[in-house]
């Protein structure tokens, strides 16, 4: 701890010379006093600072304001950011397609995803790197086999230099450890694609609300985040990188502030929700209804972040189970994992009555209503909680488009909504349900694909454990579907989960 604190008393003004450092008041590292200077070397009056450099809170400025940057890449980014629609009437919004179920996730913790159909991401990753890139990712590859030791280090500076942000966490950081660091990394990473990276970063900035995070924790965390970089990289580590670094995650928490300035708007931070019914269909699995205190929007295909009053400031994504229902209720599917704290609560304790918190509803997995295509959609395990949310969007919308689901489990007791989903299917004739269960282990839900079809034509939506949407995605490949046409949540989320 005492290492912790002199290696960050020492490096704090090191970039100040070129503007992205506070001076010696005090102001600190994201504040700067000095318009920064642009790469072609423009000066702006300090009404028109670059906004970047300078995370702003809800209280100093509209976030819907157009800013008027200097030239270079980081303006690029930062105009994306800050042109974004603000009080735009409440409306469920569709965020970059990342989930993860049964399992922590916290804080930074949504991983930049590229799958989102309608980004033009991979002309954004086809792209020559900016200056800032380049030395980020030199960071990155240096620090990558020491991540745990960043990691650790990056919390105790946090920790001890900022003693106040404890409470923000969960009491046993186990789970929380790489979370935090990782995300910020993987935005840092991701720092060149702007659209993809825009999206994350609003969701991960509207999801920040329900931790209580401030605009001004940001500078705490970006001196931390500095801190523990210049520690472990110190082969790539100088003035210029630094540089790049402190722009790079103003960007990133300025783009989330602005995002969660935007959400308060519109929406709490999070929802109360009371359980009122929980249904325990296998000896693990339960399907638990709850009621939110107020209207909780949001689009079939999406999830939310969960917390019980068992296991304070843990929080885990669950997908909703439902479309929207006109009595405002939410269905979740659980099944209890092995050392899982939230998922055991939910599954064995928890009963009517109870109240949980919810967080804002996120991802992209969802229904495009424009279009006629036929859906294929897999589930596997409670993995189909998801699916079944879409049939029923697709039954509201009542546009007869062809929608066929393979649900997938280990055996037949473990198809424990495939009674629901055969009511839906002998009440609309669009609708075609497979069951598939494994046969030892060899013949899995993706395989089963393979005898139907064909499948060009059809967007496809997987949903269940990693390996299932890994060889999923490989088996529709195979099979005609085109990338852009195959929508899940994050698989590097499901590898990272752990309960
Ligand atoms: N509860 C929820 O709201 C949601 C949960 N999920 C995820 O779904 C998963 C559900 O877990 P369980 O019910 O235990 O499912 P599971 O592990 O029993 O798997 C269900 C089926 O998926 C297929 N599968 C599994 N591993 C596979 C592999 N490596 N390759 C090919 N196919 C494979 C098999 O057909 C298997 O029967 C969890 O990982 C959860 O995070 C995903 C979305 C929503």
């Amino acid at each position: 701890m005492l290492e912790a604190r002199q290696t960050m008393d020492a490096p704090t003004t090191t970039s100040a010379g070129n503007g992205t450092s506070g001076d010696s008041d005090g102001s600190g590292w994201f504040t700067p006093r000095t318009s920064p200077s642009s790469p072609g070397g423009d000066q702006e009056p300090e009404g028109n600072r670059l906004a970047a450099l300078r995370p702003v809170g809800r209280s100093q400025e509209s976030p819907s304001r157009p800013q008027q940057n200097q030239g270079g890449a980081a303006r690029e980014r930062i105009q994306t950011a800050a042109d974004l629609p603000t009080a735009a009437p409440p409306r469920p919004q569709p965020a970059p397609a990342v989930a993860e179920h049964g399992s922590e996730r916290s804080v930074f913790d949504a991983p930049v995803s590229d799958r989102r159909p309608d980004h033009p991401a991979t002309a954004a990753a086809t792209a020559p790197a900016s200056p800032d890139a380049v030395l980020v990712r030199r960071t990155m590859a240096e620090i990558g086999p020491v991540a745990d030791k960043v990691t650790s280090y990056f919390y105790a500076l946090l920790f001890v230099q900022h003693p106040e942000l404890r409470s923000m966490f969960p009491p046993a950081m186990d789970a929380q450890r790489d979370r935090l660091l990782k995300a910020l990394l993987t935005a840092a990473e991701h720092i060149d694609n702007t659209p993809v990276l825009v999206d994350y970063l609003q969701n991960l900035g509207r999801g920040h609300r329900k931790y209580g995070t401030q605009a001004d924790h940001y500078p705490a965390v970006g001196e931390c985040l500095i801190g523990a970089l210049s520690r472990y990289a110190k082969a790539s580590w100088n003035e210029e990188t630094e540089a790049a670094w402190v722009r790079t995650y103003t960007t990133i928490s300025q783009v989330m502030i602005d995002a969660a300035a935007a959400d308060e708007l519109r929406s709490p931070p999070w929802w109360l929700a009371e359980v009122v019914s929980h249904d325990l269909r296998t000896a693990d699995t339960a399907v638990i209804t709850v009621r939110p205190n107020q209207p909780y929007p949001f689009l079939a295909g999406q999830y939310t972040s969960l917390e019980t009053p068992w296991w304070p400031r843990i929080w885990r994504h669950y997908s909703f189970a439902s479309a929207p229902r006109s009595d405002g209720l939410l269905a979740f599917h659980v099944k209890a994992i092995s050392a899982g704290w939230v998922s055991n609560s939910l599954v064995h304790r928890a009963r009517p009555g109870d109240v949980l918190r919810l967080g804002p509803p996120a991802g992209a997995m969802t229904v495009d209503h424009s279009s006629d295509s036929g859906l294929l959609c897999l589930g596997g395990g409670t993995g189909i909680a998801p699916i079944k949310a879409i049939v029923e969007d697709v039954a509201e919308h009542g546009r007869h488009r062809p929608v066929e689901v393979f649900y997938g489990a280990r055996t037949g007791q473990d198809l424990y909504d495939l009674d629901t989903l055969l009511r839906l299917q002998q009440s609309n004739s669009w609708l075609e349900v497979r069951p598939v269960v494994d046969r030892h282990g060899l013949l899995q839900l993706p395989d089963a694909i393979r005898d139907h079809g064909p499948w060009n034509g059809y967007d496809a939506y997987l949903s269940g454990p990693p390996g299932m949407i890994r060889s999923g995605v490989d088996a529709l490949k195979d099979a005609g579907i085109p990338a852009e046409r195959i929508r899940h949540d994050s698989v590097e989320d499901l590898v990272a989960s752990g309960d």
